[in-house]
């Protein structure tokens, strides 16, 4: 195991990269923790694979290093590196048995038997594969398969990080669920360093300690679940994670505060005293039903079980907000308010005050 230091890392797939748009990946420093757990998030081509791709030795970067531990890797092939991979669709040995491949990157590295043998039990037994190690991979559905797939990457006790790509694309929607809290609960018995590649936000909430989140090649914030859901450094963040995501409403900016047509909206940060314009970013969580409030009118309702998500236009701006199960909805004008704690004003995407605090 180690802890993972990237530095001024940045990768285009052109030879001559001049535009900020020929980097698929925008320089970037990171350190991961040894034994973490990580989450890549973004949606499809900010640059997961790429990033995930350079880590695992698959793709040497423009610039930049990769270190683990105390060792630069950057120009180490895979195979040098101590990685383990798990990839979208299963790879396994079909005309083995379930055993032989869970014990095939053991034994490829001349494990004795006895050792084999207990660590294939060991695995098994957290995979819920032990009933199965003496039938033959073929039989096996797309789940079980995956699941030799995640067993064949937890086995080996010499690695320095197991990278999974996406791992439950082709795991039943109503089994998800099942594997996702498995595999929180291998990275709790394993304690290896993992990185879990996905633009699922659930799968990043439920397994990471700490979610790397992208947009177009960027890393836009690294934060714990919590963080990254009551305090997004960018737009980008407030919308992606959350459902429904945060609103962003725009609004005038005056000797740093914040106005929507002349009405002042109380805030938990302030711009810089330069700044005109801005957003207000703010969770449906946290806006209400408010006789002190601003002027709206309710233009859809949706019962999504234990709350409502109540959509207005507040001053033409689109504002939604959810209301608790049974809590009176207005049925037409009405007036709302936003908690001024879970407020904050965003200047250029970013939350003002904290450009690169990500
Ligand atoms: N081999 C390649 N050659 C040229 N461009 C590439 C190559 N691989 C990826 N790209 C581009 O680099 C950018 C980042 O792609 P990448 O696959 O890393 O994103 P991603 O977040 O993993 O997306 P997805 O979830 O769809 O796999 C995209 O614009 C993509 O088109």
């Amino acid at each position: 195991m180690a802890r993972i230091t990237l530095s001024n890392l940045a990768h285009s797939y052109r030879p001559d990269p001049v535009s900020d748009a020929d980097w698929a990946l925008k320089e970037l420093n990171l350190e991961w923790d040894d034994g973490g757990a990580y989450a890549l998030l973004g949606p499809s081509g900010c640059g997961k694979t790429t990033l995930l791709n350079i880590i695992s030795g698959l793709l040497t970067p423009t610039h930049g290093s990769v270190h683990f531990g105390d060792e630069d890797v950057t120009q180490l092939p895979t195979e040098k590196r101590h990685i383990a991979q798990v990839f979208q669709f299963p790879v396994v040995y079909d005309t083995m048995t379930v055993y032989d491949n869970l014990a095939f990157p053991l034994r490829n590295r001349h494990v004795d038997e006895a050792t084999v043998r207990a660590k294939v039990a060991e695995i098994a037994e957290m995979t819920d594969l032990t009933s199965m190690l003496d039938r033959r991979a073929s039989g096996l559905t797309a789940d079980g398969k995956q699941k030799i797939s995640l067993g064949r990457g937890l086995v080996r006790t010499d690695v320095n990080a197991i990278l999974f790509d996406e791992p439950l694309t082709v795991i039943d929607p109503h089994l998800k669920f099942q594997l996702r809290s498995k595999l929180k609960e291998l990275h709790n018995r394993i304690a290896n360093t993992m990185i879990y590649v996905t633009h699922d936000q659930t799968e990043a909430l439920t397994f990471a300690d700490k979610v790397v989140v992208m947009n177009v090649g960027e890393v836009v914030q690294i934060g714990t679940p919590e963080e990254l859901f009551e305090t997004p450094q960018h737009v980008f963040v407030g919308h992606f994670i959350g459902s429904p995501g945060m609103n962003v409403i725009p609004c005038d900016v005056k000797d740093g505060a914040a106005f929507i047509d002349g009405v002042r909206v109380a805030t938990a940060n302030e711009a810089d005293a330069a700044v005109t314009k801005g957003e207000l970013g703010v969770r449906p969580e946290f806006v209400t039903f408010s006789d002190d409030g601003l002027e709206a009118k309710v233009v859809k309702v949706s019962d999504a079980g234990r709350f409502s998500i109540v959509e207005t236009v507040c001053h033409g701006k689109p504002v939604k907000l959810v209301a608790p199960e049974g809590a009176p909805i207005p049925s037409e004008t009405t007036r709302i308010a936003f908690k001024p704690d879970n407020t904050r004003i965003y200047v250029d995407g970013w939350l003002a005050g904290a450009r690169g605090a990500a």
